[in-house]
């Protein structure tokens, strides 16, 4: 779990650092009072490193706004005071950085620490909450960390902090406000309802929402409590206690007086002695981060006893007795490149978002989950968008909100189907989640048009509308049913007449004397297209020799790794019951021209009885085919190459040996002259294959 983030720029030159002072100022600035930053938190501490190794080489040049030991990055004022600073806290990375820290606390007490507090970090903002006799009465945001601003209207939307304590004390409790998953949720509907932009992530909500007064509607948050401290008018003996409790007693007391702390989650603080038994639990944080209703973005841990506190005191951007054990970032900014709808095996329709590649959390996010249309449009997303994107531990990445002031007006609106993208049937749009109106059927649909279509079993009269029609009638369940059709079925269909039912008849007749590898497309083997389809049927040359192959055998088909080796042979077992059934039907299970392997040849590919004319060549086609090769689609030209010992290939490179060049052929052809590779005409194409035109 340890991690670093990667390394930071380095300035060329004083203008390039007053710049980067200049971008992290702006950046803090809008993160800290609930605008949008440009720059997500891995990118401000980039530039924030970078910006104190500029000036630990050039100390003279130290601008004095940057934004280095400062208390929110120097970006934000206030002008209500505060009793005891509001600090930050220093940070650490790894455990092995942990222990020296603690070490380094060790020595300035002169002592060991003698028990820590434990606690997450919550990923809000901090406030003070003032009560006066029990009452709460003012609540002050942390500004530079001296003085705050006052945000007492957010009073009685803050959700864990109580207009009342259970007794009549006059205290300052301090800690964090954020959204939970479900209030940021909510609170984008609502702010989207009303006209505004989405906020970007829930802390980002979090600090728009409580600066904003007289706004029209109000939407909830929540407060954590993990300080508590008096105040100037607390009575001396009240607050000589409060000085002396240990931290763990304090947020004890602030629970006992009805502010909610972290104990009541699943991640509440713990104190504990050895440093080992901190690092567990750091691991144990961690590992829950990912199910947590809040964010959180590290733990921190605490010297626990007053007396350890004071006697590390404090620096003037952080507290020497607590530290800061930050986790990799789960939120980066990228773009949304384009949205694809998908339909589950219950028919259920799911946007899911393209992205431009970003690291998160240590692997690549391409994808992130936009669960429905009503997400996308509560989201108010566009395709272009710079997104937030949300990913921990091992769940779906989800894409938060846009960062809607990134926006250059290029940005596309998202389409939403008006048919089930798979099988083209209407949808169901009344719930949520949209769904194809054939449910569980849209598969079936969808795999039995593709099995009919010309470049599989290619039975003509066998559309889509057809197929639904059949699936409806429960005449078939897969795609050896269509071989078992009768005439009577048929002719019960509407729309069915004697004619096209004869002559659908005939073409599945027809269909099952395709060859292996039409058959093998049409079954829709995970992982396999019409290339490898044929690929493996001439390889294995049968059916039964297919079936028989084993992973490691599977690999010997060339353009199949060591992943999808198992999944095909998986698939086939899978498919077990329906190739039975086909076999059974009469449908062709050979590859013509074929011949199967050899039990010791096993890496040598299955090779036509006799050398074909074009073994060994890589064979392009474009343009259109003329005379004895018109009536040829382009999928039957591949297959007629591969069957002639070549291979097929869509792109012209340097290791084409041929391109068949007919009428209209552009790009490839001028590619092929300019690589000086071997051109034929449709023509001379077919007498070079002749013996195998029949
Ligand atoms: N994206 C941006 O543009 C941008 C700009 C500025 C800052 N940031 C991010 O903000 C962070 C620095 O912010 P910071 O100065 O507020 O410090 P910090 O968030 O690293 O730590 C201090 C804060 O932690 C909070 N906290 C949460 N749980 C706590 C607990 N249990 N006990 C005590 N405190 C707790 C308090 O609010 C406290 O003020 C960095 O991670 C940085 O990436 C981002
Ligand atoms: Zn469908």
């Amino acid at each position: 779990m340890t991690h670093m983030t990667t390394s930071a720029p380095v300035f060329a030159d004083a203008a390039a650092y007053a710049q980067a002072v200049e971008d992290a100022s702006k950046a803090a600035a809008a993160y800290y009072t609930g605008g949008t930053s440009a720059l997500d938190d891995d990118a401000y501490d980039r530039l924030v490193r970078a910006i104190a190794e500029f000036e630990a080489e050039h100390p003279d040049q130290v601008l004095p706004h940057s934004p280095t030991g400062k208390v929110a990055g120097g970006a934000v004022q206030g002008d209500v005071p505060h009793t005891v600073a509001m600090l930050s806290l220093d940070n650490v990375f790894a455990p092995e950085e942990f222990t020296t820290w603690t070490a380094s606390v060790a020595r300035r007490i002169g002592r060991e620490v003698t028990r820590w507090n434990v606690q997450p970090k919550l990923d809000g903002l901090a406030i003070a909450a003032r009560y006066t006799d029990g009452r709460l009465t003012r609540i002050v945001t942390r500004g530079d960390g001296t003085a705050g601003e006052d945000v007492s209207h957010a009073i009685g939307t803050i959700e864990g902090l109580p207009g009342r304590l259970t007794e009549p004390v006059t205290v300052e409790v301090r800690g964090e406000v954020l959204m939970t998953t479900g209030q940021f949720e909510h609170a984008n509907t609502v702010r989207t309802a009303h006209g505004g932009a989405p906020f970007a992530n829930p802390r980002n909500a979090a600090a728009g929402t409580l600066r904003a007064k007289d706004r029209a509607y109000t939407v909830p948050m929540t407060f954590f409590a993990y300080g508590l401290l008096p105040l100037p008018t607390t009575p001396a003996d009240a607050a000589g206690h409060l000085a002396e409790l240990a931290h763990g007693d304090l947020l004890q007391y602030a629970a006992d007086l009805g502010v909610r702390t972290p104990a009541g989650t699943s991640v509440p603080g713990v104190t504990l002695e050895s440093v080992e038994d901190v690092l567990a639990r750091v691991e144990e944080i961690a590992a829950l981060r990912a199910e947590l209703p809040f964010g959180i973005d590290g733990i921190v841990i605490k010297a626990d006893l007053a007396a350890d506190q004071q006697a590390a005191g404090s620096g003037s951007r952080a507290p020497r007795w607590a530290i800061a054990f930050k986790l990799p970032a789960v939120e980066k900014i990228t773009k949304l490149i384009d949205v694809e709808w998908n339909v589950g095996r219950t028919g259920i329709i799911a946007p899911r978002a393209v992205l431009e590649p970003v690291d998160i959390d240590g692997s690549t996010v391409t994808y992130a989950t936009l669960h429905n249309p009503s997400d996308i449009t509560r989201r108010d997303l566009r395709i272009g968008d710079q997104v937030m994107v949300y990913k921990a531990g091992d769940i779906i990445p989800r894409v938060e909100a846009p960062v809607a002031h990134l926006r250059t007006g290029d940005e596309q609106p998202i389409v939403f189907p008006e048919v089930c993208p798979q099988c083209g049937s209407p949808i169901d749009a009344g719930e949520q989640r949209w769904r194809c109106e054939r449910g569980r059927d849209c598969h079936l649909v969808a795999s039995l048009s593709y099995a009919a279509g010309r470049d599989q079993l290619d039975i003509e009269g066998l559309g889509a509308s057809r197929v639904v029609q059949l699936v409806d009638a429960g005449l078939v369940a897969d795609i050896a049913d269509l071989f078992t059709l009768t005439r009577e079925q048929l002719l019960g269909l509407e729309r069915m007449g004697e004619t096209s039912t004869d002559n659908l008849l005939a073409a599945i007749e027809t269909a099952k004397t395709q060859p292996l590898s039409r058959v093998l497309c049409a079954l829709g083997v995970r992982g396999t297209g019409r290339s490898m389809s044929r690929r493996i049927a001439r390889h294995f040359a049968t059916m039964d020799h297919i079936r028989a192959a084993d992973a490691e055998a599977m690999q010997q088909v060339e353009g199949i790794g060591s992943e999808k080796a198992p999944v095909i042979v998986a698939e086939l077992t899978e498919l077990a019951p329906v190739i039975d059934k086909l076999t059974a039907t009469g449908v062709n299970m050979t590859e013509p021209g074929a011949t199967p392997p050899t039990p010791d040849d096993r890496t040598e590919t299955g090779t036509p009885a006799a050398p074909g004319p074009l073994d060994g060549m890589t064979v392009v086609v474009t343009g259109a085919m003329t005379g004895p090769l018109e009536q040829l689609s382009r999928n039957q030209m591949n297959e007629l190459i591969e069957r002639a010992g070549g291979k097929s290939s869509s792109s012209v490179s340097k290791r084409t040996s041929l391109v068949v060049a007919g009428e209209g052929a552009g790009s490839k052809r001028a590619k092929a002259e300019s690589l000086d590779i071997r051109l034929a005409t449709p023509d001379e194409f077919a007498e070079l294959v002749a013996a195998l035109l029949t």
